[in-house]
């Protein structure tokens, strides 16, 4: 991969996650800067990644050939307006992590028809085992986004969408869900303690059952999902009783709706930042 110096604007979850990632994979940590606010997390990163950090937004920029955007999206307009009155941002590629902000918007913000690859990654990157989303357009070079992509890729697995609108889709699929899987495991964890496991041993239960269960769906690509839950789902067994009792209560249009208020968030958040 190209070891360009990567700058990330805002040092909080998913900057951590995406930076962790990147020095598994090798990533010259020399050539990783982070900057925020306040000290305390780019502390952590520096003693447990060896990547430079720095307070100030512009010494990240003028140290970087490439910069991540990772602040929430309210903040997004305030940073990029003291990003560009300091600094030449000509030359410099950007990476927007930021939910709910198109391109357009963000060149309006950094103030030039700069190249900007959209990207909606997750927190599983913290491990290697990230999803992310990408989106350029014509000003963004073809080695840009194969830099990029092997950025992204060195942290997880990757898909480009030719349609911008269509990261909004990545992210109610893939940048929130893990949180839908951890609400859904700590619906079971409870009701686990409530039948009398301590918790820990409830936590073990769930998280080993989950872990199993993506493994299972990951080794078996040749399968539906509907096929590997049949080859649990005994007739007139438990698990049958346990789907149906789901299904039944709504499960599959509940699941619908998240996803689809998901989608409707980030096009407000288009429209009002
Ligand atoms: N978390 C997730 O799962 C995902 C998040 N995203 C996107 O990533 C972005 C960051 O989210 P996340 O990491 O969760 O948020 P966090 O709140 O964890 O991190 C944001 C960081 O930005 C810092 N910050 C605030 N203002 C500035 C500034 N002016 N200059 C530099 N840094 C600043 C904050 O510092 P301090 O705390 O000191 O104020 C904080 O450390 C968002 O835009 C979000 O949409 C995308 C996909 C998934
Ligand atoms: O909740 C959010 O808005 C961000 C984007 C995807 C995950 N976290």
């Amino acid at each position: 991969m190209q070891q360009k110096k990567l700058a990330f604007i805002g040092a909080g979850n998913m900057s951590r996650s995406i930076i962790s990632g990147l020095i598994q994979s090798g990533y010259d940590q020399d050539r990783i800067l982070a900057s925020n606010p306040s000290t305390p997390k780019l502390d952590k990163l520096k003693e447990e990644f060896g990547i430079q950090t720095t307070q100030s937004n512009d010494e990240a920029c003028q140290f970087a050939d490439a910069i991540v955007l990772a602040v929430k999206p309210q903040m997004m307009g305030e940073m990029c307006a003291a990003l560009k009155e300091n600094n030449d941002l000509s030359d410099k590629l950007f990476l927007s992590i930021a939910a709910g902000l198109p391109v357009s918007r963000l060149q309006d913000m950094l103030g030039g028809e700069y190249p900007v690859v959209r990207i909606m990654p997750n927190t599983p990157s913290l491990l290697g085992k990230g999803m992310s989303g990408m989106y350029a357009d014509e000003h963004v070079s073809e080695d840009d986004r194969q830099y990029v992509d092997d950025v992204m890729a060195s942290v997880g697995k990757t898909v480009w969408v030719t349609k911008e609108d269509d990261i909004n889709g990545v992210i109610a699929a893939a940048g929130s869900s893990p949180a839908y899987f951890f609400l859904f495991l700590q619906a079971m964890q409870e009701e686990a303690i409530r039948m009398g496991f301590e918790k820990d041993a409830a936590r073990v239960m769930v998280q080993q059952a989950m872990l199993g269960a993506a493994e299972m769906v990951c080794h078996n690509q040749d399968l539906e999902l509907s096929e590997l839950r049949a080859q649990v789902t005994s007739k007139g067994g438990t698990t049958a009783a346990a789907v149906n009792t789901l299904i039944d209560e709504g499960l599959e249009d509940s699941v619908a709706k998240a996803m689809r208020a998901a989608v409707s968030r980030a096009e407000e958040m288009a429209s009002q930042l």
